[in-house]
């Protein structure tokens, strides 16, 4: 059973390099908590970018059954990371401030997974890469994708080849406005699902996202007045305050229009 000259489990995985990645910088009990919800997090969020960035190819190339079932495993990723807050919830605020001067000016603001998501999504605020320009590599990435058809831009590709009247998009880099002629377009798919199938799973696919993407919100929103209350963020922002303005972005408006009209 020697594996010296065979791959073993931890070669495979990279363990060495995972498991040796956890640096607390205080002797704060809770600190391994935090490092390790934050990259469990991360790990989440990389596999969710895989699966949107796949689906968002099969999409525009009109291969919808493995995108829908991508784009199911992403929703499933984020009930992993909505059910993770139950873990850090278990940190009150004596436990937090026994480390939180450790992490200095460092904030989830810098998450730039977090902003890929969105991003890909097409929530594409530019301001957002201001945090990261001190990583050229990773402000790069963002703006590439910032110049690429987001995963809502390649479904409005596939209402257009559905006969429907609709445009792609004169600029790519902001977040997705409501217009008129695509939630005209969606009202056609929710009147008649039967005719429209496909544009009608699609359509709901997008709305789980969002959902679960706004409980995430919640869930951090929440559990941040628990911990610090209305303490200014280390990254910056008034904390609390600032995230409650995040829970109104709106990431596909037209779906969550067309309901009004129904
Ligand atoms: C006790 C735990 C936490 C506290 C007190 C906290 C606090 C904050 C605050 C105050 C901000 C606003 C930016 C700033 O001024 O710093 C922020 C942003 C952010 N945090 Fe957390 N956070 C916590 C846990 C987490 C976790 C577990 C994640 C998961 C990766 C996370 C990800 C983010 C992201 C992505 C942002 C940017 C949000 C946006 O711009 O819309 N945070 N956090
Ligand atoms: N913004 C937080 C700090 C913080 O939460 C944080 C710091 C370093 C690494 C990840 C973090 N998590 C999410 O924002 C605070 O103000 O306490």
């Amino acid at each position: 059973m020697s594996f010296r000259d065979r791959m073993s489990y931890g070669d495979y995985l990279g363990l060495d390099a995972v498991l040796s990645a956890q640096h607390p910088r205080s002797a704060a009990h809770d600190e391994m908590l935090f490092i390790i919800q934050h990259q469990t997090s991360e790990l989440w969020m990389k596999l969710a970018l895989h699966e949107m960035d796949a689906a968002r190819g099969l999409i525009a190339a009109g291969d919808l059954q493995p995108a829908f079932k991508m784009l199911a495993r992403v929703a499933r990723i984020m009930e992993q990371l909505n059910s993770a807050w139950d873990v850090l919830r278990t940190m009150t605020p004596s436990d937090y401030t026994d480390f939180r001067a450790a992490l200095g000016e460092s904030s989830g603001f810098q998450s730039w997974q977090y902003r890929m998501i969105e991003f890909v999504a097409g929530n594409r605020n530019m301001a957002m890469i201001g945090p990261h320009e001190h990583r050229p590599d990773l402000a790069g990435a963002l703006r590439s994708e910032a110049a690429r058809p987001s995963l809502y831009d390649v479904v409005l590709g596939r209402l257009a080849v559905a006969g429907f009247d609709v445009a792609p998009r004169s600029r790519l880099d902001c977040p997705h406005q409501p217009e008129a002629a695509v939630i005209a377009a969606w009202e056609r798919v929710y009147r008649d699902p039967r005719t429209h199938w496909e544009l009608y799973e699609l359509a709901e696919k997008l709305m789980d996202f969002e959902d679960y993407f706004r409980r995430w919100r919640f869930n951090h929103v929440t559990t941040v007045e628990r911990v610090i209350g209305f303490k200014r963020g280390t990254g910056g922002t008034g904390g609390v305050s600032y995230l409650r303005r995040m829970l109104e972005a709106v990431l596909f408006p037209d779906l969550w229009q067309v309901r009004t009209q129904l």
